[in-house]
């Protein structure tokens, strides 16, 4: 795991004589709001300064840290230096010091200068939005490939912090006229570590992503359809996961159990087995480096016979976190006019009459057949629902047949089982053996072809 308060994490930031010194996990949070020109990092039109607030203590309270002061700081202009202005600096110094903080969340992108600058203001450590973002995919990354992924783009991170600066360090010893100063022994020692677990991770990444993409071709053998969601951080994709898969593992879940605890196989009410795929949350600003492994963890997503797009419609900025999520889906390449998305409003049990009432007349406006289903995953409200029009959604797509297949043709039996559902077997007097099956259309050719002897 990873963490921004783990020593061995190599920072350019840290100096001899201004070491932290409040609690590492209380938090003073700053969200930078620029008001003037547009500048590096600060501003996203799409939201509220409320709802930047509320997202930037929710990604603090995300890994367990106590916000004690939350501070809003609007920017005319970017400081080279600071990034905020000097008054400011110095006021959110004195929270620091009130609430005995040893750590400072800048919800912007903050240069390396600028944050070794604050860090030596406010004698407290100080992460910006990318290295929060980093530390909590850190540590919600369930599978092996995923933890391994998010480090690798936490070194890189470093590793870049660490060229800038060092580009800085040099010109300042240039000024000073002497070559080989303190500092850089010591950096390009950082350098040669990060390099050296930059590969030893990616030689590890290599193995692990060859044995997932067995497993994933063994799983592809299996016909079930793969149901998946998707949704921002904290919209209830884990809990759903989970109302909606209890009853415990199957025998024959193993094979999905084992390998990802993301996967896991589920019944709809009359009977068709699906796999359920859980995802990482989604979150505005993603920082490129998270991109990469971010997809990697979303292959399931691209291949889904059906995405439920989960949303906490109990929170105020559900509308932007909905239109994230849409870009994000756009970027993986996934076309909502072609593709089964069925939108999950969750946490209904959170809304109060009144605005239970205005959520179901937004809802009331989306397209027959495209309405958001209201749920709680909590409370299990309309669950039943939900399954009932995933497995219509799933059914219309694969064809129901009855074929008949000689008794000679083993071998197309045995295709059918793994290729298909099958719902009947009865064995003819003849020998041959009749079986009711439901396909998915890109293997009904397939099908045809083996029947009729032209495989
Ligand atoms: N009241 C209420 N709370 C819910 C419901 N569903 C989820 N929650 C709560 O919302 C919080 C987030 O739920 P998770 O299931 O972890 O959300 P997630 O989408 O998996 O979050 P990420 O892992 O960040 O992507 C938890 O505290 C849940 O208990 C719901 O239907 N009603």
């Amino acid at each position: 795991m990873l963490d921004i308060r783990r020593p061995d994490i190599v920072s350019t930031t840290q100096h001899d004589g201004d070491e932290p010194r409040g609690e590492p996990t209380r938090v003073v949070v700053v969200v930078p709001v620029l008001t003037g020109r547009r500048g590096e990092g600060a501003d996203t039109p799409s939201r509220t300064v409320e709802a930047r607030r509320d997202e930037a203590v929710g990604l603090a309270a995300a890994i367990d840290l106590e916000v004690m002061e939350t501070v809003t700081v609007s920017l005319n202009m970017p400081r080279p230096a600071t990034l905020i202005g000097k008054g400011k600096v110095e006021e959110i110094g004195g929270l620091v010091t009130a609430h005995d903080a040893g750590l400072v969340f800048v919800d912007a992108a903050l240069s390396p200068v600028q944050q070794r600058n604050l860090e030596k203001a406010w004698k407290a450590k100080v992460v910006d939005r990318t290295g929060l973002i980093l530390e909590i995919f850190g540590r919600r990354a369930r599978t092996k490939e995923g933890a391994l992924q998010v480090e690798l783009a936490h070194l890189s991170y470093q590793k870049s912090r660490l060229v800038r600066s060092w580009t800085h360090l040099e010109r300042q010893r240039g000024g000073f006229g002497f070559l080989g100063g303190p500092g850089e022994t010591q950096i390009e020692a950082d350098r040669r570590m990060i390099q050296e677990r930059i590969t030893r991770i990616e030689r590890e990444l290599e193995q692990v992503t060859r044995t997932r993409r067995l497993h994933r071709e063994s799983r592809r053998r299996v016909p079930y359809p793969i149901i998946a969601l998707v949704g921002y951080t904290n919209a209830g994709k884990s809990t759903l996961f989970n109302a909606l898969t209890t009853g415990g593992v199957l025998a024959q879940d193993l094979l999905f159990a084992t390998l990802d605890p993301t996967l896991r196989q589920m019944r709809l009410p009359h009977g068709t087995k699906a796999i359920l795929s859980d995802t990482v949350g989604f979150i505005s600003d993603l920082p490129t480096m998270l991109v990469a492994a971010f997809r990697a963890t979303l292959e399931e997503v691209i291949e889904a016979d059906v995405i439920l797009h989960v949303r906490d419609v109990s929170h105020g900025d559900t509308e932007a976190q909905a239109a994230d999520v849409a870009a994000i889906l756009a970027d993986l390449g996934i076309d909502p006019a072609t593709r089964t998305i069925i939108e999950v409003w969750n946490k209904v049990d959170l809304l109060d009459p009144e605005a239970r009432e205005q959520a179901l007349n937004r809802a009331a406006r989306h397209e027959e057949g495209e309405r958001p289903f209201f749920v709680s995953a909590m409370t299990g409200e309309g669950l039943p629902g939900l399954l009932a029009a995933v497995e219509d959604k799933l059914r219309a797509a694969h064809e129901r047949l009855t074929v008949t297949v000689a008794a000679v043709d083993g071998g197309t039996l045995h295709w059918i089982h793994e290729n298909a559902e099958v719902e009947e077997r009865k064995a003819l007097a003849s020998g041959d053996t009749q079986v009711t099956l439901r396909i998915a259309p890109e293997k009904r050719d397939q099908l045809e072809r083996r029947l009729t002897g032209t495989a």
